[in-house]
């Protein structure tokens, strides 16, 4: 038997407790931007890879003076080749004591290799002897100056990214440092949006009888936002059939299903009492188990957490656009957190600036802070936007309501 007017709390907690997190992918290091991660990641390798010089100089050995060393001509064709032919000839040379070779800042320098002289503080003669230049002095450069050490960053085996981090282009920059090529990221719960409904209009101020659809074009940012991602938004009218054609596949094992129609359905709208032959009556035909039908809260009292016949979990909220809004955050929020292996988000806190009467249920006020106090905004009815749109969070007000200085519980919105 599902769940009738929930304590929302609890409703939240039921939603991100109902599914299992989803296996996590692998992705390409320059297409995991925005993915969290879903293992710590480990050097394999010391980070930097080898030693090498921070400036433009000499690599050297002993006090000097110095004997520069020299490639022989390289046979290359082009600049690269030369450059190429160059660094194969200094990863297999080891400098001797009073040894020295040019190295460009960035670039390997050989094994032996104490410090870099920097190029404006040494001279080199024509028999290829290198000292220091007039104005630096007796000494320097001092034991490993201007050289870059392997491991320096890392060491292999060093945790260098952890599970959960949201990826960067920083971290991601970090990783290809380290040699990476592919990251283990959190796979991101595909949404489906259903929006149910006659007299959605697209564009323009609609006429008497019909609304502007404010749900359709927006809910799937919305999704996104919270870490979803959106393969589909159908409207479906009132056809029951199109809806039960969006609640039921063909598909015969899980990975199809995820392939065709993703992990969870957002409907919008017929879930009112006075609409039960809607997304009840689809629900019921498409023999899926109603976990929750009803949250004890306003606006929102008549969504519904459902498991559909394949595996799916299916929200529907209501159509009341202040309804549907602040429900997402009540359950879609939750499921796609439980699906994507995060924490169930929890409520923050915030003083209230002004009284809340009591009421029927736990409600929903968008609010502004100020000063550092949260006034509950006045358009706050289900079928309101103004309020939600001006928020800089929703108050959870509980139902015996609320006085001036009182702490509530508040949601952070995803943008
Ligand atoms: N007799 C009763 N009537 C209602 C009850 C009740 O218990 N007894 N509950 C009320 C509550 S609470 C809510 S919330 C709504 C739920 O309504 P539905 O989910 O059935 O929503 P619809 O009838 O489909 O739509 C209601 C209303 O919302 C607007 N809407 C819908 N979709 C959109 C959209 N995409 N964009 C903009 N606006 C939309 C539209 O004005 C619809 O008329 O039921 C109460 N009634
Ligand atoms: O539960 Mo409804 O959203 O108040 O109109």
């Amino acid at each position: 038997m599902p769940y009738t007017s929930l304590a929302w709390s609890r409703a939240r907690e039921l939603a991100h407790g109902s599914v299992q997190p989803l296996v996590p992918e692998t992705v390409p290091v320059d297409r995991a931007i925005g993915r969290v991660l879903a293992a710590d990641v480990a050097a394999v390798a010391p980070v930097p890879h080898v030693d090498s010089a921070v400036m433009d100089g000499w690599a050297v050995s002993g006090a000097g003076p110095w004997t520069v060393l020299e490639a022989d001509a390289a046979p290359g064709h082009t600049a690269e080749d030369a450059v190429l032919a160059r660094m194969r000839w200094i990863r297999g040379l080891t400098l001797d004591e009073d040894q020295a070779v040019q190295v460009s800042a960035g670039a390997l320098v050989p094994s032996g290799t104490a410090a870099v002289l920097v190029r404006d503080r040494g001279r080199v003669d024509e028999a290829g002897r290198l000292t220091r230049a007039d104005h630096a002095g007796e000494d320097g450069p001092a034991p490993g100056e201007h050289v870059r050490r392997a491991g320096e960053e890392a060491e292999p085996g060093d945790v260098v990214l952890t599970a959960g981090t949201l990826l960067s282009p920083a971290h991601l920059a970090w990783a290809s440092s380290c040699g990476l090529d592919t990251l283990a990221v959190l796979r991101r719960p595909r949404v489906t949006l259903v929006i149910t409904g006659a007299g959605l209009e697209q564009h323009g101020v609609p006429e008497a009888g019909t609304v502007r659809d404010v749900l359709g074009p927006h809910l799937g940012s919305y999704v996104e936002a919270l870490g979803g991602l959106v393969i589909g938004t159908h409207h479906v009218g009132l056809d029951d059939r199109a809806l039960l054609a969006q609640l039921g596949t063909d598909a015969q094992d899980e990975h199809q299903i995820r392939e065709a129609t993703g992990d969870v359905v957002v409907t919008t709208g017929g879930t009112g009492t006075h609409s039960r032959r809607e997304v009840r009556g689809a629900l019921a035909a498409a023999g899926a188990e109603i976990l929750i039908d009803g949250v004890a809260v306003q606006p929102g009292h008549p969504l519904l957490l459902a498991r559909l016949a394949d595996g799916r979990m299916l929200v529907a909220l209501p159509g009341h656009p202040l309804a549907a809004m602040t429900g997402m955050l009540t359950l879609v929020e939750p499921l796609l957190a439980g699906l994507a292996g995060a924490d169930l988000p929890r409520p923050g806190h915030v003083r209230l600036g002004a009284d809340l009467p009591a009421g029927l249920r736990t409600r929903l006020i968008p609010y502004t802070l100020d000063d550092g106090v949260a006034l509950p905004s006045p358009w706050r009815a289900a079928g309101m936007l103004r309020g939600f749109a001006e928020a800089d969070g929703v108050l959870v007000c509980p139902r015996d309501g609320a006085e001036t200085g009182d702490v509530l519980e508040e949601l952070t919105l995803p943008w």
